[in-house]
């Protein structure tokens, strides 16, 4: 059975976790007994194609959606059991950065970033300037606190997008497709910040993406999602010795040395 002490050294961790949506004929199984654990500190990536319930398992672990069995531990805490005030608590140490990046489109670039800190915390208006500098300097936004996402280019709204994302601190950040629409050097250029910031900051990171293979390279955990199967592998080389067959036949979609030298 799984206590909350089983999490120690998990920031998340699915047991078992089956979802589905629909009904009799039509009920579509996404999650079947999913079980995986996201290391503190380190970042894994979830890769699966489109469709396959990457986005759900981010659902489930912001608490927006509930496992039909099983359970999602976040900081050893159950998501699905938490109530209004505690789920709100656990979210403020999640930082999100979405496909779209959400950034409202009246405010300038620095009052985006201030945003979580003046809707969040009570810090004074000369730190709250001196915080957001900062994360603006280390995500290379500096001299452009004053203009407005339309002014952007794609790239540097991601990074306007990730420096909102990390201003409370946070333990846990989501990445969902965060290169969406991004040309290769783009999508190279948010992925290095992404490695300075994590460096820096130590945050647990899950990243959802399509850039596969490539982002096998960012992560320390690789996790396969495919016709309900869910595997995890620390190393891309694994995946086609998975026991699974589904995931196995997912790997064999993705083209990469690391599994043509296998045979794959
Ligand atoms: N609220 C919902 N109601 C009904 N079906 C849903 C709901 N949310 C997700 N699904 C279904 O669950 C499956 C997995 O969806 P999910 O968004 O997680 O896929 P994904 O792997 O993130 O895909 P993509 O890469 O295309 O974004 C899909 O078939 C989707 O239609």
């Amino acid at each position: 059975m799984t206590t909350e002490n089983d999490a120690a050294g998990a920031a998340v961790r699915f047991v078992a976790v089956s979802k589905s949506f629909g009904r009799g004929e039509k009920r579509h199984l996404v999650l079947n007994e999913a079980s995986f654990d996201v290391p503190t500190g380190k970042t894994t990536v979830i890769a699966g194609g489109s469709g396959q319930g990457k986005s759900v398992t981010l659902k489930l672990i912001l608490g927006l959606l509930k496992p039909d069995a099983g359970q999602v531990l976040v900081f050893g805490k159950n998501v699905a059991a938490l109530g209004v005030h505690a789920l709100r608590e656990l979210r403020m140490q999640f930082g999100v950065l979405f496909q779209g990046s959400a950034l409202f489109d009246s405010l300038t670039v620095f009052e985006n970033v201030a945003l979580p800190l003046r809707e969040r915390t009570r810090l004074e208006e000369g730190a709250i300037r001196r915080k957001v500098a900062a994360t603006l300097e280390q995500l290379e936004l500096s001299g452009h606190e004053d203009k407005f996402p339309a002014q952007l280019s794609g790239g540097m709204k991601k990074r306007v997008g990730l420096a909102r994302a990390l201003q409370l601190d946070p333990k846990l950040v989501l990445f969902d497709e965060p290169t969406t629409g991004l040309d290769p050097v783009m999508t190279r250029e948010i992925y290095r910040l992404f490695e300075v910031t994590q460096k820096r900051l130590g945050y647990t990171a899950i990243i959802v993406s399509h850039d596969v293979p490539q982002v096998f390279a960012l992560a320390d955990q690789i996790v396969l999602i495919n016709r309900g199967e869910l595997d995890a592998f620390t190393d891309a080389g694994q995946i086609v010795d998975s026991h699974k067959p589904a995931i196995r036949e997912f790997a064999r979609t993705v083209t990469s040395p690391g599994f043509t030298d296998r045979g794959v």
